[in-house]
């Protein structure tokens, strides 16, 4: 069940300080315009302008942490999941998921299951035509390393099983496919919303340089590069970046339940240890995944660095 965050009167009391604050530190460091009086007034709970609409496992968490440091954007903390789960609840229950924004703030949500039906995406387009849709995949043969460890950590009966055992009893071809076959899905999208509304992204470069992916974002939004280098600090035990707890912004994120408050990383669930391949399997899921891969650049005319397949790809 979908917790009721924004109705929760402490909850509530956090969205504010976060929004006050938030126009405070757009004001005070990042200077891109003078937040008026009537703006503050006029905040109210919005729809939001953009979702991330999958891919689970692929980073869909960091990357709307990390845009919803951006003044200009807020995000509901939960996943809202109102055009696959909860549509019953009517539109006015999900503008009440909302945080408050002032009119020249961007309310962007994430629910990663979005992609996975067109009845989904065409309950999206009734809402907004016009909304803007951020896609993240990741290289496939961490993205089913990374699903390994969720399952194994979800469920107990899996404790004593190996990463290959899970692979081959879920039938290794047709698995693998599923878990790479980003194209399908972001050819479905396609029919139904034009290509322009999509940015899509790799886990990768969130991984290895948040700011480029967070650039590609604002402009794609329209909004005002405000997110710098000094915001986030490479971790070298998660071996990715989490927030600068001593920079300013972070204070904006520090509702965000899934941002450690003490480390400035996304919580434990995020960047759990990985399972090794053996060589064999390594080259099985390469092979079997790889027409994925190369579907999924021919479609979106762009190519991710991707250790394992590179030299495959021209
Ligand atoms: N900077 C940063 N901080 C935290 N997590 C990061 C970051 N960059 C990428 N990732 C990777 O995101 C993976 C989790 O993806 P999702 O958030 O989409 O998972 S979920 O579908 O919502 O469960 C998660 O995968 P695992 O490493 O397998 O846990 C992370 O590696």
């Amino acid at each position: 069940m979908v917790e009721n965050f924004a109705t929760n009167s402490g909850a509530e009391k956090n969205v504010n300080m976060r929004q006050t604050r938030k126009t405070e530190l757009s004001d005070k460091n990042v200077n891109i315009r003078q937040t008026t009086k009537t703006e503050l007034l006029e905040r109210a709970r919005r729809l939001p302008k953009a979702l991330i609409i999958g891919f689970n496992k692929c980073g869909t968490a960091a990357l709307r942490s990390f845009l919803s440091i951006h003044p200009d954007i807020v995000s509901p903390n939960r996943e809202p999941r109102y055009f696959s789960n909860n549509y019953n609840q009517g539109l006015a229950w999900y503008k009440s998921q909302m945080p408050l924004s002032t009119s020249r703030q961007i309310t962007i949500e994430k629910s990663p299951n979005y992609i996975k039906e067109i009845k989904y995406l065409r309950r999206i387009y009734d809402m907004d035509p016009q909304v803007k849709l951020l896609v993240i995949v990741r290289n496939p043969v961490t993205r089913l390393q990374s699903e390994y460890s969720h399952e194994k950590s979800k469920y107990p009966e899996m404790v004593s099983m190996s990463y290959s055992e899970w692979i081959y009893i879920n039938h290794i071809e047709r698995f693998v496919v599923y878990m790479s076959d980003y194209a399908s899905e972001i050819r479905q999208a396609y029919s139904v919303f034009p290509e322009e509304q999509f940015l899509i992204v790799s886990e990768e470069d969130l991984e290895r340089d948040p700011v480029s992916v967070i650039r590609q974002a604002e402009t794609f939004l329209n909004l005002q590069p405000a997110v710098s280098n000094d915001v986030f600090v490479f971790n070298e035990k998660k071996g990715f970046y989490c927030f600068n707890t001593s920079h300013p912004f972070f204070l904006s994120v520090m509702d965000n339940w899934e941002v450690n408050t003490l480390t400035g990383c996304l919580v434990e669930s995020k960047g759990r240890e990985h399972p090794s391949y053996d060589p064999q399997l390594l080259q099985q899921v390469v092979n079997i995944s790889l027409p994925c891969v190369q579907d999924l650049f021919r479609l979106i005319h762009k190519k991710f660095d991707w250790k394992y397949y590179n030299s495959y790809i021209d």
